[in-house]
């Protein structure tokens, strides 16, 4: 079986690659599975220099083909904040939930036509000695009022979209990875998973 190393902490992204790879029959490991992996410090300005930046940190470490993400959500009646400051915008040791509360209290006098934002996600894939390149994927929706759904993660339950009539977290896992902004941006990267990582890098 092919294998792929992803770049992540997050259980949450782990669970979604892990369930959009392995119809292909690739195996997805995470940082999740290497508990000694240093934490790579996401200075870029851009979810593509912070997601560059994981890729190759982690490649040059193992000397195998991996693959960062780096996501976020970008609201525009906050100027595109928490942007690349998602995963913290509330401080470094807080939660989702905590983000979420940031958010939410900062968007009150916000009227519904002016809550509109993107969930955005850039993926580099490494390899080692060779190149790195990146995709990128984004998703149009609203931001609620109060949390929705239990499903997913992170902004999940305040991410509306309005084609589905449901947040994030009230759509199936499976639905989400036909529309989110990490499920598109890994359908760019189809050629190369079933093509090239098959023929190269595999480690399988
Ligand atoms: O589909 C999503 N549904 C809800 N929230 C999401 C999603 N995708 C990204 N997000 C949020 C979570 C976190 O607040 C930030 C990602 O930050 P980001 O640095 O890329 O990931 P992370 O620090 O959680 O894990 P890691 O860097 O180890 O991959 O955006
Ligand atoms: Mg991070």
């Amino acid at each position: 079986m092919k294998e792929i190393i992803i770049a992540t902490k997050n259980p949450g992204k782990a669970k979604e690659f892990k369930k959009i790879f392995d119809p292909y029959g690739i195996q997805v490991k995470t940082l999740l599975d290497f508990p000694n992996a240093p934490d790579i410090e996401e200075t870029g300005k851009t979810f593509r220099e912070n997601a560059i930046l994981k890729a190759e940190g982690i490649a040059k470490l193992l000397q195998r083909p991996v693959i960062a993400d780096d996501s976020g959500l970008t609201i525009d009646a906050l100027d595109g904040r928490p942007g690349v400051y998602s995963a913290r915008y509330a401080g470094e040791n807080k939660n989702d939930n905590d983000n979420i509360e940031k958010v939410l209290h900062e968007m009150k006098d916000v009227p519904f036509e002016d809550r509109t934002a993107q969930f955005r996600c850039t993926i580099a894939v490494t390899i080692p000695e060779e190149q790195t390149f990146t995709v990128e994927g984004v998703c149009n929706g609203i931001i609620l009022t109060a949390k929705r759904g239990t499903n997913g993660f992170g902004y999940d339950p305040i991410f509306y979209y309005p084609d589905k009539g449901k947040t994030f977290a009230e759509l199936d896992p499976e639905e989400k990875n036909t529309i989110s902004h990490r499920g598109r941006a890994i359908q760019k990267l189809k050629r190369w998973f079933t093509e090239e990582l098959v023929r190269d890098g595999g480690n399988g």
